[in-house]
């Protein structure tokens, strides 16, 4: 039954948006983003590699055919299609000290992607893979990475525990000039830069946080040689790796401490082992058919049947249900605002209800439930989270009225006047998220001329399709960069690397020097997405801050295709199959 729209009252409607602003007022900070401290530095212990003793090596003088920058999903797949496109010599580069990316570095107990596996986990077909349960665990993700990388012979020649330092472009051998911390000093034609989405930790700027001399670690960095039985321990951060470590490390601690600053919205996960008969069932392009059909359904896009029908998807044909359910077509832009902030009521008000049910203590049930839109978060799930206030050896600590925690001590952390012992501290604090070295400048990149991409870029990103721009031949951009997103990144990494190495596969069978959009391919393009891209401003703005909105303070500016990854997708295999190539690809 489509649900009714008119639930509300408009004083009920106008009482909610007024406590939204005033959770998102009593939580912002002026300093926004200069509030968290990078983990460099006097703070570089806490980005340091827990995993792999690190490995010795000479210096590296060659020529390889591709450098592929980052080994995670990326990456990998990247390789592999270049692999499946004929091409034989593939470099990965990556700090880490193997594949996997972000599943490389999260191992924290309790680790598990939220989407689906058979939809987020790619290659599966290809490697012969199902998964074993409905949500993966970190390490059967990471596990796969490392299936990808040798079925793809991706191993050969990787560099890890290596940063690449410089690119640079040496007109005359039409290549690039790759240097590395490692003293790497070599050529490759083609460079494919990863995007190094959640891989770098960052910190809060707590007062005193370099005094306090109890153990600490980042969850990204977790120390598996750290017995937590009988500490008293702190976590500080409740987003969705909060909500999955919490819950796992709870039994085993002495007392834990959970510090909250915005508490998430928890919805119902549900997960399960694979149906054997089902996996033994499943047709030659099942995996494909499933990530199609999700990322339609999130992306408000009409399918016949929802294969996936979990969290994402059911929220994602509420909003769908409040516009096709009322006014069908030619809805105003306003009414279409005022169904999707309905169908946000509606959804934050069972995640409010659900805490009710579970939380026991009234107060500490209060301060758990979530006061704001529900995209302005990225929105969890857990069947074990919210129970875990239930049990007598878990406090929660609610800085909100603070900011966050107040200070640190040599044995404490504090907030307002109330002071708590700790053994241990567990920063769940999130990452630097999508910035490539590339765009953050620190990898810096000079294309013909010796021309600084930044320098290119400076009145914002200047690229055809989010991969390549005049004057920066031969490289190619991976990510969030003038494109469309969805929450299933993966399956967006997948199609630019398909067609990333299309377009590397056919360069190298028609020999073409090297691949570059023109200054006009480039403008036409920026000129789509300036004339497309969705204005979320209004909704970041009121958003309560996060890494979603700049802290409170969102770009006005959008740099993505407003209709989305459904339509890119088949923009780029349109393009790819009519001519778009011979665009690109020069005889030199
Ligand atoms: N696919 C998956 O299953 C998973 C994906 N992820 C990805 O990783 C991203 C990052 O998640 P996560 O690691 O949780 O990081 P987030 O950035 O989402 O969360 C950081 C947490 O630290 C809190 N915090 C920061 N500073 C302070 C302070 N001074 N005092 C108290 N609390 C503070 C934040 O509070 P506040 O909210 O107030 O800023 C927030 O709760 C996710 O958005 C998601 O994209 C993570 C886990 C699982």
């Amino acid at each position: 039954m489509p649900p009714t729209p008119h639930r509300y009252r408009p004083d009920e409607l106008e009482a909610l948006r007024a406590r939204y602003r005033a959770e998102r007022d009593r939580r912002i900070r002026p300093e926004g983003t200069a509030q968290y401290r990078r983990a460099a530095g006097e703070f570089g212990y806490y980005a340091k590699d827990p995993y792999t003793a690190w490995i010795e090596r000479e210096p590296v003088h060659d020529r390889v055919e591709v450098v592929v920058v980052g080994a995670g999903f990326g990456g990998l797949l990247t390789g592999a299609r270049l692999r499946q496109a004929g091409v034989e010599s593939i470099r990965m580069i990556d700090e880490a000290g193997d594949v996997g990316g972000t599943w490389y570095w999260n191992r924290y107990p309790g680790i598990h992607c939220d989407i689906e596996a058979t939809v987020y986990m790619p290659l599966l077909e290809e490697v012969g893979y199902v998964p074993k349960w409905r949500y993966a665990p970190g390490e059967e993700i990471r596990q796969h990475c490392v299936a990808i990388a040798k079925q793809f012979d991706l191993y050969a020649d990787t560099m890890f525990q290596t940063r690449v330092t410089e690119l640079r472009w040496d007109e005359d051998a039409a290549e690039w000039h790759v240097q590395t911390d490692r003293g790497d000093s070599f050529r490759a034609r083609y460079v494919v830069v990863g995007s190094g989405t959640l891989t770098q930790p960052k910190l809060p700027g707590i007062p005193g946080i370099e005094t306090f001399r109890g153990h600490t670690f980042h969850t990204s960095r977790w120390d598996h040689g750290y017995d937590l039985s009988g500490k008293r321990v702190a976590v500080i951060g409740t987003g969705a790796t909060g909500v999955q470590v919490i819950p796992s490390i709870a039994p085993e601690a002495g007392h834990l401490y959970v510090f909250q600053r915005t508490p998430s919205s928890v919805d119902v996960r549900g997960n399960r082992p694979t149906d054997p008969e089902w996996a033994a069932s499943l047709e030659p392009g099942w995996q494909r058919e499933r990530m199609e059909n999700f990322l339609a359904v999130v992306t408000g896009g009409h399918v016949e049947q929802d294969l996936i029908d979990d969290g994402w998807t059911s929220t994602a044909r509420l909003q769908r249900q409040m516009l096709t359910g009322t006014v069908d077509t030619s809805i105003s832009a306003e009414e279409r605002e005022y169904l999707d902030e309905l169908a946000d009521f509606r959804k934050m008000d069972e995640i409010r209800a659900r805490v009710d049910e579970i939380v026991t203590d009234p107060a500490t049930a209060e301060a758990l439930k979530p006061w704001y839109r529900y995209m302005c978060k990225r929105p969890t799930f857990s069947d074990f989270y919210l129970q875990t206030f239930n049990r007598p050896n878990v406090t929660l600590v609610d800085t909100a009225g603070h900011g966050g925690i107040t200070a640190m001590t040599e044995t404490s952390l504090v907030v307002g006047d109330d002071e708590y012992e700790v053994d241990c501290v567990i920063f769940a604090t999130g990452f630097e998220v999508g910035i490539s070295g590339v765009i953050s400048g620190t990898l810096p990149v000079y294309g013909r001329g010796g021309l600084p991409l930044l320098g290119h870029w400076r009145n914002g990103p200047r690229t055809l399709h989010g991969f390549y721009s005049h004057g920066f031949p031969n490289l190619f951009h991976l990510g969030s960069l003038q494109n469309a997103a969805a929450v299933n990144f993966v399956h967006v990494l997948q199609e630019q690397a398909t067609h990333i190495a299309a377009v590397i596969g056919e360069a190298a069978r028609r020999d073409v020097k090297w691949v570059e959009p023109s200054t006009e391919a480039e403008d036409r393009w920026i000129a789509t997405i300036r004339e497309t891209a969705p204005d979320n401003y209004k909704f970041l703005a009121e958003c309560t801050p996060g890494y979603y909105n700049g802290e409170g303070k969102p770009r006005p500016v959008n740099n993505s295709f407003g209709p989305g990854p459904v339509v890119f997708h088949d923009l780029l295999r349109h393009w790819r199959s009519s001519g778009g190539l011979n665009e690109v690809l020069h005889e030199g």
